[in-house]
């Protein structure tokens, strides 16, 4: 039995470059990844999503601007929580991305994006993320470092996979 917690990771791409920010503080801390954090009580995933890349990097996204485009489930050796992070991308938004107390935001190349310094499984399903394909990935960790297993899937539709998720 898993305790579930659900995040949002978001992404500003636009053709040739992508948004990252370097975690500062907390989990992940000196990792790149994209904006995002746990989804609060009474609040939905797409408030959640904006919400928190308001906070970590001061831009401001529409909710018709955020495109879910895929879902990750990380689970941990001897461990009972299972996060489950909804992904999305946005290419319009409003304002500059600036530092804040917790994200160094910096935009990369495509061809440049620093996997050495980020989670593990990013450069596994980052390549579907860049193609425009929609994915579903598991990733099973043991500790932070080691991913001991993992599935991931291209998924037609994130409404049917939704629909069809027990
Ligand atoms: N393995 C992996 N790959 C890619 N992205 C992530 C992971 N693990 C993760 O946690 N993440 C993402 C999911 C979230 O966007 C963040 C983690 O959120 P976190 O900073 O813990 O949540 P906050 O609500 O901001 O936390 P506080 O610092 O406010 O307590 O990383």
């Amino acid at each position: 039995m898993f305790l579930k917690k659900v995040y949002t990771l978001v992404f500003l791409r636009n053709e040739t470059q992508i948004l990252l920010g370097l975690k500062k503080r907390g989990f992940g801390v000196n990792k790149w990844n994209g904006f995002g954090g746990k989804v609060e009580q009474n609040e939905t995933i797409i408030d959640a999503a904006i919400r928190e890349l308001k906070e970590e990097c001061c831009v401001v996204v529409n909710k018709c601007d955020l495109k879910n485009i895929g879902h990750l489930e990380f689970t941990f050796e001897g461990d009972s929580l299972l996060m489950d992070v909804r992904v999305f991308s946005a290419s319009n938004y409003q304002g500059v991305p600036v530092e804040t107390e917790e994200m160094a935001p910096k935009w990369y190349g495509y061809d440049e994006v620093p996997f050495d310094n980020m989670w593990p499984d990013d450069r596994i399903w980052f390549p579907y993320m860049v193609k425009n394909k929609l994915f579903f990935g598991k990733f099973h960790y043991k500790g932070f470092d080691t991913i001991l297993n993992y599935e991931l899937q291209e998924l037609k539709s994130m409404e049917t996979f939704y629909k069809n998720k027990k």
